[in-house]
């Protein structure tokens, strides 16, 4: 964020330069009229008139090319700060969505987009201004006491009602946000679940509750603007009776011939241009709290981030999974979902998880890549915690399809490649070892064949075999695969296998949730996951082997893997 501003500075200084230039122009007008009336019209001079008139004329011009110049840096000013932060913000935000579990982080979006409109707009240029009030004071008291002293009176009701106006509005603002916000959600929804509501008759109860949030939104928007407008029609009025009340004042000093004629113009101007100021100034001060806020906000994250520091490169990991007493908690609960979890894995192994729905099976294996983080306890990878990993060196040497397969929009073999770099051998020989390059080559464009929004261009079993494809490119160490059966046929299954087969042979650790009983024989581990503990642990064959009645005498014989905090939970 700091070099965002430092990006920024020069057109911050150009900007107040402008401000400056443009303030000491506005008094050309002022001094035009007071020595028009005073000495020309005293003097009768047409050369004097003519020379005044050019000298204004002149300012003119330069109060025009001014300000183009002060609204194209601002314009550029918006535009720089963005350019310097987007990229940075783009991987703080989604590294918090992983932390953090949460789905609105783009909350930091909207804080850049406010703080890049409010510096590219001309709601900051009146603060630029604001310095140029006490001098308008100070020449409306030099003019005369009364008159800077009815200034100040003006300047201090145009503050009242700008409050007031902050103040009774800032409740039906936020309403009017909520519901909008609530409103877009609900259309969201719609979209992405379109099929749905129409195919089950669900889309009039749902317009009738989209329709009461737009509503609501509307009615709280139409409240504020109402309110608004009453207070801006009283500035108004107050803004025209402060020039011609000052004008009327200073008309009465005059009769008692404590100010010159000219000091009539000379105030109106003054006055105008600085109720004018203030009230531009107040008008945008909550557009400039919001972005203050957001700004903040922005560099809270920016800081969090510079808190972790860059990690250390670790060499590529040969695959062996260690889990130490690993608990989890559901988001924004203390609900354990995963707790007293230890297990470990060799190298180059197959283990499968099983359990019954809600044990907690795709909860670990979010833990055993890297998505959650643990609340308690430790996952790590030949040795090293997850955590101390760099993401993107560690997801080099990782593999996951998840339970649902998105497919990001793309060509396919972008796809595969996680769209990096696409290597043609190396797409080819994942696709190949997860059985659908034959599926591939069917389609209408082969590798190059769009996958569309999601992946919908394609059937749910060839998205699952097109996930696997990409889980295995680039041979990483450790393949977590969630339900990779879940939607394939015989033939798919089979491929699944021999994959499994071949990875095992490479070395590759893998680790697979499945709810069916062939892709046991697989695996040369097997995990029972209940209530989000381990109820058993250990090689295929012994979880297999039924568990002897407690009548029976218990096996003195404890799983080879198994660790001490296992051994009380199996
Ligand atoms: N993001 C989340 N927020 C809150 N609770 C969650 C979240 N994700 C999972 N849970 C809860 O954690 C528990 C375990 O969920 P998980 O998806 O890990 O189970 P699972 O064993 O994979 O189930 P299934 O076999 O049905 O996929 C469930 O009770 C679920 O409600």
């Amino acid at each position: 964020m700091d070099r965002g501003i430092q990006a920024v500075r020069p057109a911050l200084v150009h900007l107040c330069l402008f401000s400056l230039l443009l303030n000491l122009l506005s008094f050309a007008t002022v001094i035009y009229t007071m020595q028009v009336f005073d000495r020309v019209l005293s003097t009768r001079s047409i050369n004097t008139l003519i020379s005044l008139t050019v000298l204004l004329l002149l300012a003119c011009a330069a109060t025009a090319l001014l300000s183009a110049c002060r609204d194209s840096a601002l314009r550029r000013m918006g535009i720089a700060l963005d350019r310097e932060v987007a990229g940075d913000l783009y991987d703080l935000v989604y590294a918090e969505t992983l932390e953090t579990r949460r789905l609105d982080t783009m909350h930091a979006f909207r804080d850049l987009e406010t703080v890049r409109q409010f510096t590219a707009s001309q709601a900051i240029a009146p603060l630029f201004d604001l310095p140029w009030i006490p001098i308008y004071v100070v020449v409306a008291f030099s003019l005369h006491v009364w008159l800077g002293l009815a200034m100040m009176a003006a300047i201090v009701v145009v503050l009242v009602l700008a409050l007031l106006n902050e103040f009774l509005n800032r409740a039906n603002l936020d309403r009017a946000s909520q519901h909008a916000a609530q409103s877009q959600r609900l259309l969201d929804t719609a979209s992405r679940e379109a099929e749905v509501l129409h195919v089950m008759a669900m889309v009039p109860g749902f317009r009738v509750q989209w329709l009461a949030a737009h509503g609501q939104a509307l009615g709280w928007q139409l409240a504020a603007a109402h309110l608004s407008k009453a207070i801006a029609t009283v500035l108004k009025f107050w803004q025209q009776f402060t020039s011609f009340g000052l004008v009327a004042l200073s008309a009465y000093l005059a009769i008692q011939g404590q100010v010159s004629g000219g000091v009539m113009f000379a105030v109106m101007f003054i006055g105008g241009a600085c109720i004018g100021v203030v009230q531009s100034a107040s008008s945008q001060w909550p557009v400039f709290l919001r972005a203050r806020q957001s700004y903040g906000r922005l560099q809270a994250l920016f800081r969090a981030a510079e808190s972790v520091g860059p990690r250390m490169a670790l060499p590529r990991p040969e695959g062996r999974v260690d889990v130490e007493g690993l608990a989890v908690t559901a988001p924004g609960t203390p609900h354990f979902i995963l707790s007293q979890v230890s297990f470990s894995l060799p190298a180059g192994t197959v283990t499968a998880v099983v359990g019954p729905s809600g044990a907690g099976k795709s909860t670990l294996v979010r833990c055993l890549i890297g998505i959650w983080a643990p609340s308690l306890g430790a996952v790590r990878l030949d040795g090293s915690e997850l955590q101390h990993w760099e993401a993107d060196a560690l997801g080099q040497h990782l593999g996951y399809l998840p339970q649902s397969v998105e497919l990001l929009s793309g060509t396919i073999a972008q796809n595969i490649a996680r769209f990096g770099p696409v290597d043609d051998a190396a797409v080819l020989a994942a696709a190949q070892l997860a059985g659908v390059h034959e599926v591939i080559q069917q389609l209408p464009r082969g590798y190059d064949t769009d996958v569309g929004e999601g992946g919908s261009a394609l059937s749910g079993g060839q998205r699952q075999r097109i996930g696997l494809a990409r889980a295995i490119y680039g041979d990483p160490a450790l393949v977590v695969l969630d339900e990779p059966n879940s939607n394939l046929d015989a033939v798919g299954e089979a491929a699944l296998a021999q994959a499994l087969e071949v990875l095992k042979g490479r070395g590759t650790t893998c680790v697979l949730i499945t709810h069916k009983a062939n892709v046991l024989t697989l695996a040369d581990y097997i995990l029972v996951l209940k209530d989000g503990t381990v109820s058993r642990f250990g090689t295929r064959d012994e979880v297999l082997t039924p568990q002897p009645t407690p009548s029976e005498p218990k096996a003195d014989r404890p799983a080879p893997m198994l660790r001490p905090s296992l051994a009380q939970t199996s």
